[in-house]
């Protein structure tokens, strides 16, 4: 593989257990500045604990994570990344807006964008034209399709100008339109310098925009490099090769 930038996401050895059970085992990956890395695999296998234990949301019992060179306990600097996690909390209650839970994303900005001022509105305003959303600003959420939901998180993601974006199965369920309207949106992104780790099924309408494919299985990454052709996942995948730690298509 190419030498990407320098790296915005670095793990290694990461173990992840629930109880008994070990859901990571001595996971190694790296993302580089300017990467758009696929993180594919079975039902089950591990890939959104791995993201998620990437963004510390759950703790891991042994190994290393680094986001922008900086070991995870010491990062604060959460404005810099982006995440969209599988589905939006449904039934919350609250009847936001779509531009108020965009708005949301401006959050870790605070203290560089005033509440209410037009740097503010302009951030809003241009990550919804980005997802393709712009008329349904003023529209409850709730009334919006599953997809459009979903292209309203991204927006909320984007809206603070990060510079990775880190999508758990973003297209899951989505019709053909949110698809492309976020194939487009992430871009967008990564035309402007972004990098961006997303977990996904297939990889669909994003291929002409990764770059690598991590495959989880069973907890560990079996392959890293070139994107598979097909859905990855079930039980078809490297059914005949060793259990562990080797690379596909060596
Ligand atoms: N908070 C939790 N407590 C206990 N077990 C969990 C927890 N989160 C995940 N698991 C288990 O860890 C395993 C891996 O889950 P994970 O969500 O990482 O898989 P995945 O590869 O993202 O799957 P999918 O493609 O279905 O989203 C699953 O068996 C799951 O049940």
């Amino acid at each position: 593989m190419p030498v990407s930038g320098p790296a915005v996401v670095e793990v290694a050895h990461l173990t992840v257990a629930f109880g008994e059970r070990a859901v990571l085992r001595g996971v190694d990956a790296r993302v580089g500045s300017g990467e758009v890395v696929a993180v594919m695999g079975a039902n089950g296998s591990g890939k959104s604990t791995l993201v998620r234990a990437v963004l510390g949301l759950i703790p891991a019992d042994a190994g290393q994570v680094r986001l922008f060179d900086t070991p995870l306990r010491r990062f604060r600097q959460w404005h810099r990344l982006g995440y969209v996690p599988q589905r939006l909390g449904a039934g919350s209650g609250v009847p936001a807006t779509v531009a108020e839970v965009v708005a949301a994303g401006l959050l870790a900005r605070r203290g560089l964008l005033r509440p209410y001022g037009r740097g503010r509105q302009a951030a809003v305003a241009g990550a919804l034209a980005a997802v393709g959303l712009a008329d349904r600003a003023d529209d409850p959420v709730a009334t919006l399709s599953g997809g459009q939901q979903q292209r309203t998180l991204i927006a909320r993601a984007l809206a603070g100008g990060p510079e990775l974006l880190v999508l758990d199965e973003p297209t899951a369920g989505v019709d053909a339109a949110s698809q492309e309207a976020f194939a487009a949106a992430v871009g967008g992104f990564v035309d402007g310098g972004g990098t961006v780790l997303v977990v996904l099924h297939e990889a669909g309408p994003l291929r002409r925009l990764l770059t690598r494919a991590l495959v989880v299985a069973d907890g560990r990454v079996v392959h890293d490099g070139a994107v598979p052709q097909d859905a990855v996942g079930y039980d078809h995948v490297h059914p005949h090769g060793p259990p562990n730690g080797t690379e596909l298509g060596r």
